[in-house]
């Protein structure tokens, strides 16, 4: 756990940058940051490798302060990942993996071998691996940041708005192969973002800071949708809130209609088309089942019919579902 105890940073300028936080960030978890620009996140996660020093209070990590350590100690045992990915660039990419393991003094082939098994661990094409930093897309980038961050396996990640950088596509899939890699190695990830939707889509827990560095919220992303604390974190989470707190809501089983005859499906009973007079209609998305309530409310909405489509985990065609299905699931 990495506790925060009235943690107060003033800029020399005289900047209250971040005005005597106190949370828990629990182990194993991602906890994200968030809040508009300039309310001290990138301060707040900075000061846990004091790569940026506190002027008061205290930061501990499990247990110890981190003032009792060397900073550069402290650092190894802490992976950072950064816009850009602030690669060498002129390192290669297995190179750049590679940099804290050689520090550390590890032999080549052990060094090699983890680099290579990360790059392939976060999704990048090993072909890759011998290319500069500047032969790669930005959000390859970022993959190796992210490989390069884990190399020495630390126990503790900070990531500053390490996604904003790569368009909205590329970036949905790095927040997915976040959660899947997170799923397999348990980190405690502390993520900075100034995106609301991806801290709530992130975090196990949020904390919404307001300018002037104070903490607003400190919750879970369903309570936080459920129960803003005030006017600011109702204002900031978005008027939508109750349509995205579906996403927390997955019901037990949806109950499904059977499969109309104008849906059009594929040898593997895939749904591919809502028969139309002359035209195939596009489906829309569909629903697997065991997805939340929100993702059951976008197969209605996004279906030319209005009618959603259950599918199991292998595309197959279950049954179809209404509007009046959901709000009855929602009920229940
Ligand atoms: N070196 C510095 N000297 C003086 N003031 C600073 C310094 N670094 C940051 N600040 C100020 O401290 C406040 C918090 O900055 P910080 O970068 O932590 O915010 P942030 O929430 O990460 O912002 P953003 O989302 O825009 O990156 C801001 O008012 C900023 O201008």
């Amino acid at each position: 756990m990495i506790e925060f105890e009235d943690v107060t940073k003033r800029y020399p300028d005289g900047t209250l940058a971040v005005d005597t936080l106190s949370l828990r960030i629990p182990s194993g978890q991602i906890t994200v940051f968030v809040g508009p620009s300039g309310c001290g996140k990138t301060t707040s996660l900075r000061m846990i490798n004091r790569t940026i020093e506190r002027t008061s209070g205290t930061i501990s990590i499990d247990g110890e302060d981190i003032t009792s350590k060397d900073p550069v100690t402290l650092r190894r045992g802490i992976g950072y990942v950064i816009q850009h990915a602030g690669l060498f660039p002129h390192k290669t990419v297995v190179d750049n993996v590679a940099t804290v393991p050689k520090l550390l003094g590890w032999d080549k082939r052990k060094t090699r071998d983890t680099a290579m098994e990360l790059l392939e661990r976060v999704g990048l094409d090993l072909k890759l691996a011998e290319r500069y930093p500047a032969q790669l897309s930005g959000g390859q980038q970022q993959r190796v940041g992210v490989a390069r961050a884990l190399a020495a396996d630390p126990a503790i990640m900070l990531m500053d708005e390490p996604f904003s950088a790569v368009d909205p596509i590329v970036r949905h899939q790095l927040q997915e192969e976040l959660l899947r890699l997170q799923r397999d190695i348990g980190k405690t990830i502390v993520f900075v973002t100034h995106d609301i939707d991806e801290a709530i889509k992130l975090g196990d827990n949020v904390a919404v800071l307001r300018v002037g560095g104070k903490l607003a919220q400190f919750a879970p992303p369903s309570e936080l949708l459920a129960n803003p604390v005030d006017d600011f974190v109702r204002g900031f989470v978005g008027q939508d809130r109750g349509y995205r707190a579906l996403t927390f809501v997955h019901p037990q089983e949806l109950p499904v209609e059977p499969l109309p005859s104008e849906l059009v499906l594929d040898d593997s009973g895939a749904p591919v088309g809502w028969r139309a007079d002359h035209e195939l209609l596009p489906i829309g998305a569909v629903f697997k089942q065991g997805d939340s309530l929100r993702a059951a409310l976008d197969a209605v909405l996004t279906s030319p019919t209005g009618r959603g489509i259950c599918v199991d985990d292998s595309g197959k065609a279950l049954g179809v579902f209404d509007q009046a299905i959901v709000a009855e699931a929602l009920r229940s």
